[in-house]
């Protein structure tokens, strides 16, 4: 059983999906997007963020296995399933969860790159710049947020919650669940 606090409501979650996606909408007006998600985490996010676009939208899926202890120094990520899609000469934007390490999201950015897009660009919901392994700077950030281990909102423990609307800090050695009111730690917003 896990302790849940509050970090994100859903009512700020969703304002910030409006302001990421009227971003988004000036930026690529009049072009074609190739949104793509990065499964599992994402897909929640990506869900709501590409309703709120008013481009011509076409998405796809890419999933990456997560790396062990042993892959963790040398930052490759093995690709489950590639894109369905053929990305060359496309405007592709990639959309995450959360940027930790940012080893995912390195290596994925590296390997997109390589297929030569016209343009190649990152928007995550979450990010957590103290965890950093890499220089990773996403172009559209929703939520700089402390070093937490968050759930909800796409965003699992142990394949868990990822179904709650609102974004919570799990205390994963605790007894008992609750859903506190509580917003923990100062939000800066990116
Ligand atoms: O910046 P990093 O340290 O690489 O961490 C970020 C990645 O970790 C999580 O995925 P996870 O591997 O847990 O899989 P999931 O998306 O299926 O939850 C998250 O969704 C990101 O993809
Ligand atoms: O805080 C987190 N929560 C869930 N998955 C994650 N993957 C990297 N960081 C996190």
């Amino acid at each position: 059983m896990h302790k849940l606090e509050i970090l994100l409501a859903e009512e700020k979650i969703q304002a910030k999906v409006d302001e990421l996606a009227g971003r988004i909408n000036q930026d690529y007006a009049e072009k074609e997007l190739l949104v793509v998600g990065i499964l599992r985490g994402a897909f929640v996010f990506m869900a709501d963020l590409v309703r709120k676009l008013d481009v011509s939208v076409i998405i796809d899926f890419v999933a990456v296995s997560s790396y062990g202890d042993e892959t963790a120094s040398s930052g490759v990520v093995r690709i489950l399933k590639d894109l369905d899609e053929t990305i060359t000469g496309r405007h592709v934007l990639l959309v995450e969860d959360i940027i930790d390490t940012g080893l995912t999201l390195k290596y994925l950015y590296k390997n997109l790159k390589a297929r030569r897009p016209a343009s190649l660009k990152v928007c995550t919901l979450l990010d957590k710049p103290d965890r950093r392994k890499v220089d990773l700077v996403p172009d559209y950030n929703g939520f700089i947020i402390p070093d937490y281990f968050v759930v909800g909102y796409g965003l699992d423990c142990g394949q868990r919650f990822r179904n709650l609307p609102g974004i919570y800090v799990i205390d994963q050695g605790s007894g008992k669940e609750t859903e506190g009111e509580e917003v923990k730690g100062e939000m800066i917003h990116g």
